[in-house]
């Protein structure tokens, strides 16, 4: 894994881990090995670290965070390194990043060649780097760098890395022999300077303020996301603490966050986005598929999602013809676009010379023959199926019969579009905003404003899923979508069902109707494009949104119309029934084969919704849940509600499963072990431990030190402490006989270093439990 060789007088560890030369267990035995053996060769005067093949260590092998750890710890060999006495060299090339990023710090001097780009991305895998990399990179670069780097995990190239003294030196040509060249150069040099744990971190008299502003911003910024946070907090303990106490506060934060649920959920997620590109359909795979070629563009269409589309494609260097039906809606369309544009480019989205260049390659037009040679045309006209059908027409008629024909219909029956080349036609459903999100797919919508119609606020429901961490209420979503949009797709369903939306509509397909949407667009509230939906907006197109009495006066006479007596609705069931029902309708596609994996549909909603990959996907939210209750409260609404939730088979013969915690994902893990224990001092105090042993399936392993483990103080007589399973999660059960409170394991494991000094008590009356401790200790298995 770690290939020796000497050339002349210099040590080569080159590290041979293909495809990334993840930092492997066999890798650091190598590295530590290497170090060892070039140190006692007299021949030697100095040693090289790099990377075989496309790049040197791209991180720690992200898989062993599933697994017990392993020596040697990635630190352990980076202290021999920095303590050689002869100097190492790191040659750079590809992605150095994480515990790769974090060896070239150990090392005395780093070289890269122009292409090669660093960071440490652990961040977006829920974690912090845990290879000293917190405490050393704010010495070699001061606190503000440091921050930036860690808390964003974004990649730096190799220029930028030399500006802000990451790197020694840049290299052009063969990166071995300039690295050789180098090393012999610092042969004889003194290097206690160039170790880094020595260093103190430059600006440190200002650490207090660049902290609490940096600690505000990943707050603001990464709303919901703990490992940001920790990052602040473990690149601070470089200032305020000695290197090694620093270390081991670095240390103590990696290993919570490693053993809480978002990691695992954002681990989870690195995974699927990998596993979603391998698809498979019954007439090929990712395997045997070969790209088509697609150079020139059209779109039909100069509104919210033509305009989005036009600078989705655009920003990708293609050209794009943009075809409106008159003048005013295409010099609409094509000031849009300039905007749009205009804020990429402040967004930092879209480099300045790319929205330069984008001014060439759009081409605005009336005339479908402008369209007889491109490649692929999208078609984003209104959702009326009589006006596809033409437009499809037309462009049967004129394309050239290679050109791939799309539709951005989220709704319409894509083989209704009769053309002479049924091959050629598909959906390209784009998710709003088109330029910003990644994903491209039909996704069934959930239906949120069933809510609304029995007595929920609109704004309520809103604020409710941004706290759960969806950057966007499904209310925002419907104004910034388009409320005409909704509006029109269902005036066509209607037809296509051969019947007509009146007022008194309450099913449509057999499904529950709500008219709210319907009364919104009479008034003219089409959403952000009118300045007026659910919410009033600072302008026309305005982005700012806020609650605005009169929506609320037409949905309170809506419910009046049609004699709605309005109801409270708890948080919690409002996520159950925004979350349940799309887990239900994501295993209905499961079941009808239009998707093959849970990834597949996390990932829809990682990319298509912005999900908030701290939970990993809706699927992956429900393993965690467990399945069971998921289906329970399902059925409760079916049953409750005249809502038609589509029974799904598969959720229900899993979620009737009772074995063990349910598991749907390997990720996840089994609980295969669970212990607790309490005791008492001297001072009444009850102290409670407890561990939980998970097997991550599929990998066949423990996770050891246990998944779960900690201890806590109670205040208070405590008789009865057990660790059970809860309809949703694992729970540590206290109970005095009278009353009992419950933790959320992972609410446990999350917070472990505040609850360690937090007392809780158990019971109102505490005092006249406090001097004894007696009954049972819990002890439970699986
Ligand atoms: C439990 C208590 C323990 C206490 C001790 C704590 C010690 C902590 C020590 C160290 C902390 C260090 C942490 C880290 O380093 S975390 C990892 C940081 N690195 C990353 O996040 C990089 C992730 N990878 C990427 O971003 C990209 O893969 C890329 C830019 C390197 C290359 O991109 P691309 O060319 O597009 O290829 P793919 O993304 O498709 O990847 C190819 C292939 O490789 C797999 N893979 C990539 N990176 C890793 C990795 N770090 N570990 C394992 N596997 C990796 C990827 O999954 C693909 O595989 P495939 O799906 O099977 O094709």
């Amino acid at each position: 894994m770690v290939d020796y060789s000497v050339k002349g007088q210099v040590a080569l560890l080159e590290v041979n881990n293909p495809p990334v030369n993840a930092l492997s267990t066999a890798v650091r035995t190598g590295l530590r090995d290497g170090i060892a053996k070039a140190s006692k060769d007299p021949k030697v005067k100095a040693i090289i670290i790099c990377g075989k093949g496309q790049t040197f260590p791209a991180g720690a092998d992200i898989r062993e965070f599933g697994q017990p750890p392993r020596a040697p710890w990635l630190i352990e060999v980076g202290d021999s390194i920095e303590a050689s006495l002869k100097p190492v060299v790191a040659a750079i090339h590809g992605t150095c990043l994480g515990g790769g990023l974090e060896v070239s710090l150990f090392c005395h001097y780093r070289i890269a060649v122009k292409s090669a780009r660093v960071g440490f991305p652990e961040v977006n895998l829920g974690l912090l780097p845990g290879a000293a990399g917190t405490q050393r990179l704010p010495r070699l670069v001061g606190l503000p760098v440091a921050l930036d780097m860690i808390t964003s995990g974004r990649h730096v190239t190799a220029l930028d890395a030399k500006k802000y003294g990451i790197l020694d030196e840049l290299v052009a040509g063969d990166l071995i022999n300039a690295a050789i060249k180098y090393a012999m150069s610092v042969v004889g040099k003194p290097l206690m300077e160039r170790r880094l744990r020595y260093k103190q971190v430059p600006g440190a008299d200002k650490a207090r303020e660049v902290c609490e502003a940096a600690m505000a911003q990943v707050k603001r910024k990464y709303k919901g996301y703990e490992a940001p946070v920790e990052c602040v907090r473990a690149v601070r303990a470089s200032v305020d603490l000695p290197y090694a106490d620093g270390i081991r506060m670095e240390s103590e934060l990696f290993k919570q966050l490693n053993a809480s649920g978002q990691a695992r959920a954002q681990q989870y997620a690195f995974f699927a986005e990998r596993t979603v590109s391998r698809w498979s359909m019954p007439n090929g795979s990712y395997r045997t598929a070969k790209a088509l070629p697609v150079k020139t563009t059209a779109v039909l269409g100069a509104g919210t999602m033509g305009t989005g589309i036009a600078v989705c494609l655009l920003s990708a260097g293609l050209p794009v013809i943009l075809l409106e039906q008159n003048e005013k809606l295409l010099q609409n369309g094509l000031r849009t676009i300039k905007a749009l544009m205009e804020g990429s480019v402040k967004l930092g989205k879209v480099p300045m010379e790319v929205a330069q260049k984008a001014t060439t390659l759009l081409k605005p037009t009336l005339n479908y023959e402008d369209l007889k040679d491109v490649d692929l045309v999208i078609e984003a006209v209104f959702e009326n199926l009589k006006l596809k059908r033409e437009v499809f027409g037309k462009l049967d008629k004129i394309c050239k019969p290679s050109a791939l024909l799309c539709s951005n219909t989220s709704t319409l029956d894509i083989d209704l579009a009769a053309t002479s080349r049924p091959d050629k036609v598909a959906g390209m459903h784009f998710f709003a905003p088109a330029y910003h999100m990644r994903l491209l797919e039909n996704i069934y919508g959930t239906k949120t404003s069933f809510m609304v119609e029995e007595g929920a606020n609109p704004y309520e429901i809103d604020q409710i899923m941004e706290d759960l961490g969806m950057p966007m209420g499904p209310f925002k979503v419907r104004d910034l979508s388009g409320i005409d949009i909704g509006w029109r797709i269902t005036q066509e369903v209607a037809k296509s069902l051969g019947t007509t939306i009146t007022k008194e509509t309450k099913y449509l397909g057999g499904e529950r109707y709500c008219g709210i949407g319907d009364d919104l667009y009479e008034k003219g509230r089409h959403g952000r494009k009118t300045g007026l939906g659910f919410y009033k907006y600072e302008k026309k197109g305005g982005k700012i949104s806020t609650p605005d009495p009169d929506a609320l006066d037409i949905i309170e006479a809506y419910r009046q119309r049609r004699g709605i007596v309005k109801c409270k609705i708890s948080s919690q069931e409002v996520i159950e029934r925004q979350m349940y029902s799309s887990i239900n309708e994501g295993f209905k596609i499961l079941e009808e084969g239009i998707c093959t994996r849970p990834e597949d549909i996390d990932i829809s909603w990682l990319y298509g919704f912005t999900f908030p990959k701290y939970l990993g996907g809706p699927m992956f939210y429900a393993s965690r849940i467990g399945l069971q209750k998921v289906y329970e409260r399902i059925c409760y609404y079916h049953e409750n509600f005249p809502l038609k939730q589509r029974d799904c088979k598969d959720l229900r013969r899993r979620g009737s499963s009772t074995s063990g915690v349910y598991t749907m994902y390997p990720a996840l893990g089994v609980v295969i072990n669970s212990y607790c224990d309490m005791t008492t001092d001297g001072g009444g105090w009850t102290w409670v431990f407890w561990e939980v042993a998970v097997d991550a399936a599929t990998r066949c392993c423990w996770r050891s030190p246990p998944f779960f483990y900690g201890y806590v103080e109670v205040y208070g007589y405590v008789e009865v402490c057990r660790l059970c399973r809860g309809n949703d999660n694992l729970h540590l059960l206290l109970s005095n006989g009278e009353s009992e409170m419950r933790f959320d394991m992972e609410d446990f494991n999350n917070n472990t270093r505040y609850l360690q000094y937090t007392t809780f008590t158990v019971g109102n009356e505490t005092s006249r439990y406090l001097a004894t401790l007696s009954g049972p200790s819990g002890n439970v298995g699986t």
